[in-house]
């Protein structure tokens, strides 16, 4: 007891006000209100924090309306969805944002395998869940992480809604910006998702074979009436690059996302390559966009960056 004494001293010290130290079960619980803070000043008191007491949970906290969700969305399954908000959350996050991403996929919770975090499971503080950290920066709530491993979710109506709104509300201490990554096509979570939480913006995500793109356009669709403004559509799958010239071709044809984004009004953000590189380091849980010489998520990113900025 005299030890929790002395540490909790070592961070009023060094976090004043700040501060608030709770005991959950034997262990200390310390949670920082960072508002107002610089992110470098934030950082600076997490870590003396840590310093002061390593053996603690320390969540940082921020006033919440600077947060800004990016919905990941496509109008249907296997197009990319989840490769794409994998890497676009670690090429925002190298880009200088302060990243988190949310996995509310139900129907194929892929992102702990994405992001090479399979087989976690988020604590909890006073009930708010603390994300887990990945190896790229980006920590993560996964819907997958809630149930256990190998299980379907076979989840309606208001348990979805619950479900997302433990992750939304997780403690998400500075991040800025949380990628959402949402199930295919436009069910309960997407509608929890946009009555509740309120999107930034969508990022839609489809591939040349939708032909007309009916199936995007109706996910367009979905947010455009919800109020949700649309940031933009990127192509993925588009052209296949080569593993052993590095040629592109296409075999499904080349511009009908770019052009069907033209009629709808809404930006093309770009295309992602059908690479066979993209598939086996995604799911060996080495997302390309961590790579050093990325050249195909940071331009997506940088164009969600500068709409955030412009908002
Ligand atoms: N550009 C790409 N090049 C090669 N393979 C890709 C590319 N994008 C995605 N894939 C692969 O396609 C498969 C489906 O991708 P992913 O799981 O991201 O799709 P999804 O739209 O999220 O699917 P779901 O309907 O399960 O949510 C995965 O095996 C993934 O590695």
């Amino acid at each position: 007891m005299a030890d929790m004494k002395t540490m909790e001293a070592a961070i009023v010290a060094v976090a004043g006000a700040r501060a608030t130290v709770r005991m959950d079960g034997e262990r200390m619980g310390v949670v920082i209100d960072a508002t107002g803070l610089s992110p470098a000043a934030r950082d600076a008191m997490e870590a003396a924090v840590r310093a002061a007491a390593p053996a603690a949970r320390v969540i940082v906290t921020a006033e919440r309306a600077a947060r800004a969700l990016i919905a990941v969305a496509s109008g249907k399954g296997g197009v990319g969805k989840s490769t794409l908000a994998a890497n676009l959350a670690i090429a925002l996050s190298r880009g200088g944002r302060r990243v988190g991403v949310v996995d509310a996929d139900i129907y194929g919770p892929s992102q702990p395998r994405l992001l090479g975090a399979e087989g976690t499971r988020p604590e909890a503080l006073e009930k708010q869940l603390i994300p887990v950290a990945t190896p790229f920066g980006v920590p993560l709530l996964s819907m997958g992480q809630l149930v256990e491993p190998g299980r379907a979710i076979a989840w309606r109506g208001p348990m979805i809604a619950g479900a997302l709104s433990q992750l939304v509300e997780g403690a998400w201490g500075a991040a800025d910006t949380l990628v959402v990554d949402l199930p295919p096509g436009t069910g309960d979570v997407q509608l929890t998702m946009v009555q509740k939480h309120r999107p930034a913006g969508a990022v839609i995500v489809s591939t040349p074979q939708d032909l007309a793109l009916i199936d995007a356009t109706r996910a367009i669709d979905f947010f455009v009436k919800a109020g949700v403004p649309i940031i933009g559509l990127v192509e993925n799958m588009a052209g296949y690059q080569c593993p052993h010239c590095g040629e592109v071709s296409d075999p499904f044809g080349r511009g009908g996302a770019e052009a069907a984004a033209r009629d709808l009004g809404i930006p093309f953000l770009g295309r992602v390559p059908l690479e066979i590189a993209i598939r086996t380091a995604s799911d060996a849980g080495r997302p390309p966009a961590a790579e050093p010489d990325d050249t195909v998520f940071a331009p997506l990113a940088a164009q969600v960056a500068a709409w955030l900025a412009a908002r």
